[in-house]
């Protein structure tokens, strides 16, 4: 899948130059349910984005779902002028382009996001190719859920310095946070600039150090694995432990919904990564049931079932 984005590219360049302050240009890499979302909230801030996906239905899927998105932000941005809202929404999208080539979509960024499978050795393949390729100005960040950014960094030598971690949340038009990660080698002017871009696209920045899950996913994830042990125990079925945790603790989905919505198959890399990294912490074991779910195909709602099923 990802030899095609792999063609060779060409065009080097010579020096580590020091990261741009003014991000214009955005290449998102994944179109899938994060990357959809982050070339929309950029477009919408009225930023050129390309969105870039191995999968031209992927790419076909995710300007339908933009375009529904952005609808919806007019109706309620714009409720009394919709002639504004439409235009609104005709300028977002005409900032959007596609492309199914990451190299020749990076040639003209600033920042290059990648928000593709949560697995170290694709995302290392991406970051090899496109550190030749890439202007020596542009920023190169990933939003991964688990995985540390310095290891992924290391596929892009020639950009130490402008590599850092965009972790933002789903859904992207509505959470307003944005985690925003430096390794020992980001420099200032990168982290700066980040930090400035996520209030540009309306999100409030907060600062983490480049450890597993940052803050909200090193709670999350633990939260989600006790959740689903104490269904396999039998101690509550997955339905009564949502109606808990919306009911009695304030939260907006439970946690199967939750995994549901993020995707199992995103869960499951992630706790697969931790248990193999810290194998002594019980929290991050394999769960039996996460994984009958994913190697069944239920991913979540991407798929139309997980713990729950949302065929119609
Ligand atoms: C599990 C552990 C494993 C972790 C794995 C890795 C994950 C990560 O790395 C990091 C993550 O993202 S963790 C997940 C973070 N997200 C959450 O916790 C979402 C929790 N759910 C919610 O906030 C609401 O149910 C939600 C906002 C989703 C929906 O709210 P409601 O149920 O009230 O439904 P609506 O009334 O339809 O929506 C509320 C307002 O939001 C607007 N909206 C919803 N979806 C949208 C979308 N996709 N695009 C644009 N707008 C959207 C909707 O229009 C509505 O707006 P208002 O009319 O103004 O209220
Ligand atoms: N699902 C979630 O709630 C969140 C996920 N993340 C992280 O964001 C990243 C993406 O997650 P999702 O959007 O959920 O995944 P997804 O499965 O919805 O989308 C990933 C997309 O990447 C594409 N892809 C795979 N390899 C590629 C390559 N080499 N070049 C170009 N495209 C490629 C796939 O075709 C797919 O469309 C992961 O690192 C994940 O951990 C971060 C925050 C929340």
């Amino acid at each position: 899948m990802a030899t095609s984005l792999l063609k060779v590219c060409v065009r080097g360049f010579s020096s580590s130059a020091a990261a741009s302050a003014a991000i214009k240009n955005v290449t998102v890499i994944g179109g899938g349910l994060m990357g959809s979302g982050v070339a929309q909230v950029a477009a919408q801030a009225g930023q050129k984005v390309t969105l870039v996906d191995v999968n031209e239905k992927v790419l076909g899927k995710a300007k339908d779902s933009i375009a529904a998105n952005l609808g919806r932000v007019a109706k309620k941005k714009f409720k009394d002028a919709p002639a504004d809202g439409e235009k609104f929404v005709a300028g977002a999208l005409a900032n959007l382009s596609t492309n199914t080539d990451a190299c020749e979509a990076a040639k003209s960024a600033d920042l290059v996001l990648e928000a593709i499978v949560e697995d170290l050795k694709v995302k290392h393949k991406l970051f090899s190719s496109l550190d030749a390729v890439a202007p020596a100005h542009a920023i190169f960040a990933s939003n991964t859920s688990s995985l540390s950014i310095e290891e992924i960094s290391k596929a892009a030598p020639k950009r130490k310095e402008n590599f850092g971690g965009l972790h933002f949340f789903n859904p992207v038009p509505v959470m307003k946070l944005l985690e925003v990660i430096r390794t020992p080698f980001t420099s200032d002017e990168t982290y700066n600039a980040m930090m400035e871009w996520g209030k540009a696209l309306g999100k409030v920045p907060i600062t983490c150090r480049d450890t597993p899950g940052f803050v909200v996913n090193r709670l999350l994830v633990p939260y989600l694995a006790e959740a689903v042990r104490l269904v396999e125990r039998g101690d509550a079925s997955a339905r009564d432990v949502d109606i808990a945790m919306k009911l009695g603790a304030g939260y907006p989905m439970g946690p199967f919904e939750l995994a549901d919505y993020v995707g199992l198959d995103t869960t499951k890399f992630i706790l697969d990564g931790w248990a193999k990294k810290f194998p002594d912490q019980p929290l991050f074991k394999p769960i039996k049931l996460l994984n009958e779910k994913v190697a069944q195909g239920k991913f979540g709602v991407k798929t139309g079932e997980g713990f729950y099923n949302y065929k119609k």
